[in-house]
């Protein structure tokens, strides 16, 4: 007795793609659910190569699984993870999706007719909703790694993640014998600004402060918030002299303009200290935020809104004011 019964309505309701195609790859079967996604019909289908129908599929790459599938008389499968979709169809989900297309996971089996004619039987497994689970998922771990790396007041890099960056940086410097530079620099008086506006007014100064700073530095800078009030910028590829002027520049970037909180007009300054990389070794970079951070405690004894050099040797600090 034919299964004909059986298979017809199964065949009918089966909500995966079934397709069917001779040793010539011309078509031999499409089941409902292909047929309603493709808009192909199969009395129209029937016969004509693959290929032909459905124009846009990766031909080279399907023709080599097909063989195979063929002469080794077992099954291959291809997953959505290596390749999207093997048949352009568009996905039905009411989501938003990088892409529109429904992907699949396929799965190539050999069938042999009655008369032991060779076919090859493509299964096709709708994964869109594993597709839309991964980029979702991908996309909440790029922004946790983001919030991991940054000061959530401030969106400076938090502390950890700059001085990660110092030290990978002032390691590259070594290696290609670049220059490197590194500029520490806090806010003046700032508990006074604190106790006179608020916590709320001296947040609203940081904010706006590092998008200032921000502002005038290139790509390849690491801008952190070093502590409460005190802030780190390496300087890739740049020796003192640059340093120092891009130090003036924030220097001046933050007392020449105040800052408007509520009804005030905050004013405010910062003294900045710069060295340059110059030890060698494994703590170098150890070595180059304590000379950074003497030339900001010297900025800070000079009177403050300023900005001063560290240079080796020396035991007075070389003075530069705005
Ligand atoms: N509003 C606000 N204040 C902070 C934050 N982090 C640290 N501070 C404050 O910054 C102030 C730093 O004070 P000090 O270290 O005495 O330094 P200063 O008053 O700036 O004095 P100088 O550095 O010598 O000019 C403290 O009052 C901290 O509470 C923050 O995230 N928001």
């Amino acid at each position: 007795m034919s299964d004909d019964w059986l298979t017809g309505p199964i065949l009918e309701q089966l909500s995966s793609g079934v397709l069917v195609v001779d040793e010539e790859f011309q078509l031999v079967y499409l089941n409902t659910f292909l047929q309603r996604h493709s808009s192909v019909q199969l009395t129209e289908a029937k016969g004509k190569s693959l290929f032909k129908v459905f124009a846009d599929l990766p031909e080279a790459w399907l023709r080599r699984k097909f063989a195979s599938v063929l002469e080794l008389q077992s099954p291959s499968f291809s997953s959505w993870e290596q390749r999207q979709y093997v048949i352009k169809l568009p996905h039905l989900r009411p989501v938003t999706s990088s892409s529109q297309y429904m992907a699949q996971n396929c799965t190539m089996l050999p069938l042999n007719d009655p008369s032991g004619r060779r076919h090859v039987c493509m299964l096709i497994e709708d994964a869109t909703d594993a597709f839309v689970y991964q980029q979702h998922l991908q996309t909440t771990l790029q922004k946790l790694e983001q919030s991991n790396r940054v000061d959530g007041l401030t969106q400076a890099l938090n502390r950890r993640y700059w001085e990660e960056q110092l030290k990978l940086e002032v390691q590259r410097a070594q290696r290609y014998q670049q220059p490197l530079s590194l500029l520490l620099f806090d806010l003046d008086k700032f508990k006074q600004l604190n106790d006179q506006y608020g916590h709320l007014g001296g947040d609203c100064v940081l904010i706006e402060l590092t998008a200032r700073v921000r502002g005038l530095l290139r790509d390849t800078d690491w801008f952190g918030r070093y502590g409460g009030e005190e802030f780190g910028i390496v300087l890739t590829n740049t020796a003192l002299a640059g340093a120092m002027e891009v130090a003036e520049r924030i220097c001046l970037a933050v007392s020449s303009k105040a800052v408007t909180f509520n009804e005030h007009s905050i004013q405010s300054s910062i003294s900045v200290g710069v060295a340059q990389l110059d030890a060698a070794g494994e703590r170098a970079h150890e070595v180059l935020i304590g000379q950074a951070d003497m030339a900001l405690y010297n900025a800070k004894r000079e009177g403050r809104n300023r900005v001063v050099s560290y240079s080796a040797g020396e035991t007075e600090f070389q003075l530069k004011t705005n």
